[in-house]
């Protein structure tokens, strides 16, 4: 389908250097969404243990996150970029840290339980993969690095709650889906894509080329975030883990 500029850009609705990275990425991407982790989240079938443990990674990762964002900032004058980015870290602390904190709290996960807790070989590998983009590369290494995060969310968020809808009323994960369903949460990888979209027309082949594959990077590390949570594997050879501890 071609991309329509007079409307909005929606899931389907894709300027064409997004829609080169999400073909690229679309093996991972729609495998992604048929493992078991997603499935089970869905269907409100997970393992209440595989969602803390889960949702333990995610803190950790949500803090590199807002790191990322923050260094973001000092990579631009341009002050839309710096107010959305400031918006984004808002987002982390008061929206995403939120949901967790009542997750976290029902579980019975304390505030030393999450001091002591750290982080496995996978999101360890994403978050040092992202903060290295952070530091060392330019802005449009950064928005491309957090684009996967932002519209993998939304977009496995919209298609669950569509999915799933007959039975959200009684998920234990609903509030969950509810917090990357909204249009809200993806009007982020919309500002994101448009941004993106305008440095990639300025850029050459091999260039925008390095961007895809970092984008499909970030959506395999998206996939095993999830996948190693459902394994509770901490480190790379199941066997390895709880060696350091
Ligand atoms: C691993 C991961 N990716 C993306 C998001 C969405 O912000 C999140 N909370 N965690």
């Amino acid at each position: 389908m071609a991309f329509e500029p007079q409307e909005p850009i929606t899931l389907t609705n894709l300027p064409p250097f997004a829609q080169r990275m999400r073909d690229a990425a679309d093996v991972v991407w729609e495998e992604g969404y048929r493992q078991p982790f997603i499935r089970e989240l869905g269907a409100g079938t997970l393992p209440r243990d595989t969602f803390a443990f889960y949702l333990i990674q995610d803190e950790l990762y949500l803090n590199d996150y807002a790191k990322v964002h923050a260094l973001a900032v000092t990579k631009t004058d341009d002050n839309e970029v710096m107010v959305f980015m400031a918006q984004v870290q808002h987002a982390i602390f008061h929206v995403e840290k939120t949901l967790h904190n009542e997750y976290l709290a029902s579980f019975g996960i304390t505030a030393q339980d999450m001091r002591d807790a750290r982080q496995s070989a996978f999101a360890r590998a994403y978050t040092a993969n992202m903060l290295a983009t952070a530091y060392g590369e330019d802005l449009i290494d950064i928005l491309v690095a957090v684009l996967p995060c932002a519209w993998v969310y939304a977009d496995y968020g919209q298609r669950l709650a569509r999915e799933f809808a007959g039975t959200l009323d009684s998920n234990p994960y609903r509030s969950w889906i509810d917090t990357y369903r909204t249009d809200e949460f993806w009007q982020s990888s919309v500002w994101l894509i448009e941004h993106i979209e305008a440095i990639a027309a300025t850029l050459d082949e091999p260039r925008k080329r390095r961007l895809i594959e970092h984008f499909v990077r970030g959506v395999e590390y998206e996939y095993m975030f999830w996948a190693s949570a459902y394994d509770h594997q901490m480190s790379w050879r199941p066997e390895w883990n709880g060696l350091a501890d």
